[in-house]
């Protein structure tokens, strides 16, 4: 199985490092290099622009692949479904036009023009207005064509809203909203390592933001610690080699932002030895 990611940009380097994280070293795939090898003899990476891989998936070059839902929707793939949202390179498409000028809806740009990186998205956009303006396909600075006529307006991608107010472009409406996604063919999307692949990946969103706690309870006060203790099931409840009976180790998955408060809390209930570690992957 083949899995394209994102050769450069601002995808490459966490793309790389959630198949890292997932144990899916990378191996003699050094920069410019156009495939990798993984651990997995079974698993191999292809690098491509983000903006082809989900063409890539879809003909068959790569089963799989990781790249923006923005490009998945640009690209017009069918065939291919998304099996991850991966939550990270989240931005929004949107529509915007110079802040001071006389385009102030979507309405006001019948029969004008739109620069755009994503001519399918905004054709689609208007469409299901019933409008059909004017699209320019642009490859980069599209914030500086409504100010050199080249457009009336521009659907572009935007997440901190630098890049637009520095070009005093306001938004009109959003396109669509976009974050990172794992996608397969559908011919092979039910393949046991495809769906090993998912697994891995789940596995380390679901450990992100998640801690492991460990602390030593007596017997006696175990009720009270378990009350205090939120997250993730139950706690696991162990004998202590050696411990002469009276103390038990407890064991819990606990939601980071709960870590400071809940240390407070088993303190309190009679917990010592407290241990919070981070947690590489957890598969449920
Ligand atoms: N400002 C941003 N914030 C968050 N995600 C973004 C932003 N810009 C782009 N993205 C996401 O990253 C994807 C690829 O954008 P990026 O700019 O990294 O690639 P590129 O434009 O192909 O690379 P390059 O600009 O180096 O040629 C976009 O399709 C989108 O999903
Ligand atoms: O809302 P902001 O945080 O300002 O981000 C938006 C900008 O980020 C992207 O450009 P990028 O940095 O990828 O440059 P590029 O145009 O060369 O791709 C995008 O094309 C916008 O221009
Ligand atoms: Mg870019």
């Amino acid at each position: 199985m083949r899995i394209a990611v994102p050769n450069k940009g601002r995808l490459h380097e966490p793309t790389i490092d959630l198949l890292e994280r997932a144990g899916l070293h990378l191996e003699n795939g050094a920069d410019r290099q156009l495939y990798a090898d993984t651990v997995d003899p079974d698993v191999s990476v292809l690098f491509a622009r983000a903006a082809d891989i989900p063409e890539y998936v879809a003909d068959g070059a790569a089963d799989m692949g990781i790249t923006g839902y923005d490009q998945v929707r640009e690209a017009q793939v069918t065939d291919v479904a998304e099996l991850l949202d991966l939550e990270f390179g989240r931005c929004r498409l949107v529509l915007a036009a110079p802040e001071d000028g006389s385009i102030t809806s979507v309405d006001d740009l019948a029969g004008g023009t739109v620069a755009t990186e994503f001519p399918n998205v905004t054709r689609e956009f208007f469409a299901e207005r019933g409008l059909e303006p004017n699209v320019v396909e642009v490859t980069g600075a599209t914030e500086l064509t409504p100010h050199v006529e080249i457009s009336d307006a521009i659907v572009d991608i935007t997440s901190t809203g630098t890049t637009l107010k520095m070009n005093r472009l306001g938004i009109i409406e959003e396109v669509l909203s976009s974050s990172v996604r794992l996608f397969a063919r559908e011919d092979v999307r039910e393949e046991p390592k495809i769906r090993e692949v998912r697994t891995a990946l789940a596995s380390v969103k679901q450990a992100e933001g998640k801690r492991y706690l460990m602390m030593n309870v007596p017997e006696d006060r175990l009720d009270d610690v378990r009350d205090v203790i939120p997250g993730l099931g139950g706690p696991t409840v162990m004998d202590i080699a050696n411990g002469g009976g009276e103390k038990v180790a407890v064991h819990a998955v606990v939601d980071e932002r709960a870590v400071f408060e809940t240390i407070t809390d088993v303190k309190q209930a009679g917990a010592s030895d407290i241990l919070v570690t981070e947690i590489e992957r957890l598969v449920e």
